[in-house]
């Protein structure tokens, strides 16, 4: 699995862990990071958020993880991206469904609403979700695609 990493400065501390305890994962073959490296690169949220979705969009990345002051605004701007669907967890059960409901690709984190080892933990199992295209929640989601395709220009 190929993963692609990005923050804006207030979640920049808590992307450089996730970054690395991604590296170190035998399940991930590839983390990409696009920044912000520290707090002092004052890139603002939609830059990371959009440029991390489009690697993921065109398929250079099978996931994303984006933190920032709350993980809304990286989120928002995610989504923006056409066939990529973002969402903040903060807690295990909502991490698992984004997959397994969802089929988002990305999920964000607020670096100033959750701390780096249930961020961690949450990162680690999501890594183990898959969605299936066959179950129940497919239909439900081809019906966002579908939405999407009809009102893309
Ligand atoms: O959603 C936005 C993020 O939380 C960002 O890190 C902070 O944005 P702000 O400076 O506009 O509050």
């Amino acid at each position: 699995m190929k993963i692609v990493v990005a923050a804006d400065n207030a979640g920049a501390e808590l992307k450089n862990q996730l970054r690395d305890l991604l590296r170190a994962d035998e399940r991930v073959a590839e983390v990409t990071d696009l920044g912000v490296p520290d707090a002092a690169d004052e890139r603002p949220y939609p830059e990371l958020g959009l440029a991390a979705a489009e690697v993921v969009a065109r398929g250079e990345a099978d996931r994303g993880v984006l933190v920032c002051g709350t993980g809304i605004g990286v989120a928002i701007s995610a989504n923006k991206v056409p066939g990529v669907r973002a969402t903040v967890v903060h807690d295990s059960y909502s991490a698992e469904r984004s997959v397994k409901s969802n089929d988002c690709q990305i999920i964000t984190f607020g670096a100033r609403v959750i701390g780096p080892e249930l961020a961690k933990k949450i990162v680690s199992e999501w890594l183990d979700h898959r969605f299936d295209p066959e179950s129940a929640s497919a239909g439900k989601v081809a019906r966002i695609t579908a939405y999407e395709q009809a009102h893309s220009s």
